[in-house]
């Protein structure tokens, strides 16, 4: 078995763990409390590397003696001849004893590692399954970078901890504990230096656990911060190269380097000003003394003497790795607490399930809706109209005014702070989100396409996939067949990093396609393309026309003889609907609306703000 298939009976999208499915139901552990949950499913391998670091152990400690009978069988014979008998038999004996010690090396080992890595592939499936489930005002919040530092080294922190860490911890219990029995065996009196060291060692390590904690989240938070500033400068090199930011960037990455570079040596310089070590010279001399006081008293041989600070000496080892060891546990542990915060954050929670789940007919309303990205700024305010099931609604209004807001509310890629959104008559929020999603496609402003194959992009419209048939029709509807058949592999064709191969409207007829791969009954369609050529514009023309036949349609376009069309017009103006109806009701009895198209109308446009919104084709 391989860390891969590691028994946890679980699909890593669905994987429960403490902060999976438990998300707000429980009351949020502590970090030590979550980790030992994460490492439940791993009991096996860890019993395992417990037994194999046993058998490896205490075999080590057996062999040299069994290496002394095999001279005994041989050697000081008293006079008579060598027993080879004895002597075969133990040299067979012995090379078995040395083939069980590899096994338990080789079962101790290989278990810890899938221990190890198993723990890290759970946190990470753990930490992306949440995100996946995250709504789009979690991302709002926070800097995509620091997730994936989460996802990424954060999960590698854990490994870390369980090896060598953790691994090093259980050697070094052992290491510490064995010359102590020894020393027992040598005089019991003896004990007290090595016991009273002990003791003082346990407290000094507590100790230096609370110095260390701080640090290792500090390394751990400016590990994220840099991450992020690398993910944001790569992901916009085109702003960044087309302003001549470069230096800019360069320094700012370099700073955000500086400090994790900082925060990293101030770990490891308090890992390494560790007071064990001091202590164990401390108690060595004790025991000096001790012994000295006993051979004196005629108690203690120098042998003893001897063997006794031999004894002590071989303390020195763990206790100047229990340091490291504590470093990376607690590595581990600020990780763990950063993934937790994803995994056990009930706040962006989108999924909700078991709720209303119907085939929507596509009657769409809005009541007294009011949004805001942030609170206390609300973005729509008090928006409210109703439109009949396979009706086109052009959403008007000049830049900022909410048109791309008001159609994120549709899918309840946000939910309203106050008011109702309906579909079919009932709130969204009431929605199994599934159910709601798979019947609502929007289709966004910035197309995002992924470095797949065209298939593979456009099937991600559909939950539970698509066959070519139903890809190609939804192509053709979107008027993007003819394009996809054109490029090398058709279909096939793998797109280069984000689509950026293709033009923008071809972007564009793709993310139509793909809405239309799941057949939605509510078609979204945010056009903010104003600057495409004839062709592609009468292209894309006949791709909205054939995709909202039979559907609710809504669409924000710059375009007049699409708005025009529309069975619905809502106009905003700073987050309000100042006006709704068809354009003739419109152009008669808002003023706003006639502002918008005075100057592509004969009648002279009132004073007052320009108002930008519409264009008029050219053709
Ligand atoms: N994700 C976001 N987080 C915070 N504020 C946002 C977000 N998206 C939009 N806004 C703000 O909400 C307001 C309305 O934006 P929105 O994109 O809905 O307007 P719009 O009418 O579609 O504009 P445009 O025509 O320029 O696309 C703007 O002030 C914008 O800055």
């Amino acid at each position: 078995m391989t860390a891969e298939t590691v028994p946890t009976g679980k699909d890593p999208a669905d994987t429960a763990g403490p902060g999976g499915a438990a998300h707000g139901a429980e009351a949020p552990a502590g970090v030590p409390r979550w980790l030992l949950a994460q490492m439940r499913p791993f009991r096996p391998y860890i019993a395992l590397h417990l037994l194999g670091s046993l058998v490896w152990q205490s075999l080590n400690a057996a062999i040299p003696l069994v290496v002394g009978l095999a001279f005994d069988a041989v050697l000081d014979q008293g006079g008579s001849a060598p027993d080879f008998g004895t002597f075969h038999a133990i040299v067979a004996g012995l090379l078995a004893l040395v083939v069980v010690r590899a096994v338990g090396g080789i079962v101790a080992t290989y278990c810890l590692e899938s221990f190890a890595s198993g723990l890290e592939r759970e946190a990470r499936a753990q930490v992306f399954a949440s995100l996946l489930r995250k709504s789009q005002g979690y991302f709002n919040r926070r800097r995509i970078g620091d997730l994936s530092a989460r996802a990424t080294g954060d999960t590698e922190s854990l490994n870390l901890m369980v090896s060598p860490g953790f691994d090093m911890a259980v050697d070094l219990a052992l290491n510490v504990l064995m010359p102590i029995v020894f020393v027992a065996l040598v005089d019991p009196r003896l004990l007290l230096s090595p016991v009273v060291f002990v003791v003082l060692f346990a407290v000094a390590l507590a100790e230096h656990g609370r110095r260390l904690e701080p640090v290792s989240d500090l390394a751990r938070e400016r590990f994220g911060d840099m991450t992020a500033q690398a993910t944001e400068s790569v992901a916009g090199v085109e702003v960044v190269e087309s302003t001549g930011g470069v230096d800019e960037e360069r320094g700012r990455f370099a700073a955000l380097a500086t400090a994790y570079r900082d925060a990293s040596v101030r770990q490891i310089r308090t890992q390494a000003l560790s007071l064990p070590p001091l202590l164990l010279t401390l108690a060595t001399a004790g025991a000096l003394v001790h012994a000295v006081v006993l051979l004196r008293g005629g108690s203690l041989s120098i042998g003893e003497l001897v063997a006794v600070l031999g004894l002590m000496g071989t303390l020195r080892a763990p206790t100047q790795l229990a340091s490291f060891s504590l470093g990376l546990i607690y590595l581990g542990m600020a990780g763990a607490q950063r993934i937790k915060e994803v995994v056990d954050d009930p706040d962006g929670e989108d999924e909700q399930g078991g709720l209303h789940a119907a085939p929507l007919t596509g009657e769409v309303a809005m009541e007294h809706v009011t949004f805001g990205y942030e609170p206390g700024k609300p973005v729509l305010s008090d928006v409210s109209f109703r439109v009949a099931p396979g009706s086109t609604v052009a959403v008007v209004g000049a830049t900022g005014s909410g048109k791309s807001t008001l159609l994120h509310l549709l899918n309840r890629t946000y939910s309203p702070d106050a008011g109702r959104v309906l579909m079919d008559g009932v709130a969204t929020t009431e929605w199994d989100t599934r159910s709601l999603r798979s019947q609502i496609a929007v289709v966004e402003q910035d197309v995002v396409l992924f470095s797949r194959t065209i298939a593979e992009n456009l099937a991600l419209g559909a939950e539970s996939g698509a066959d070519r048939a139903e890809l190609e029709a939804a192509a053709r509807t979107a008027q993007a067949h003819d394009f996809i058949t054109a490029t090398e592999h058709g279909y096939d064709t793998v797109l280069g990093e984000r689509g950026v191969t293709l033009s923008g409207g071809q972007r564009q007829r793709l993310a139509i396609a793909r809405a239309l791969v799941a057949d939605p009954r509510v078609l979204a369609v945010d056009d903010a393309t104003s600057a495409v050529d004839a062709v592609t514009e009468h292209e894309l023309q006949r791709a909205m026309r054939q995709a909202s036949a039979g559907r609710t349609t809504f669409l924000v376009t710059p375009r007049l003889s699409r708005i025009r069309a529309a069975d619905h017009i809502l106009v905003l103006d700073a987050g309000r609907i100042v006006g709704q109806g068809s354009h003739e009701q419109l152009l008669r009895d808002c003023s706003f609306y006639r502002r918008i198209f005075a100057p592509y109308l004969d009648e002279p446009a009132p004073a007052g703000p320009r108002t930008v919104g519409a264009r008029e084709e050219s053709h």
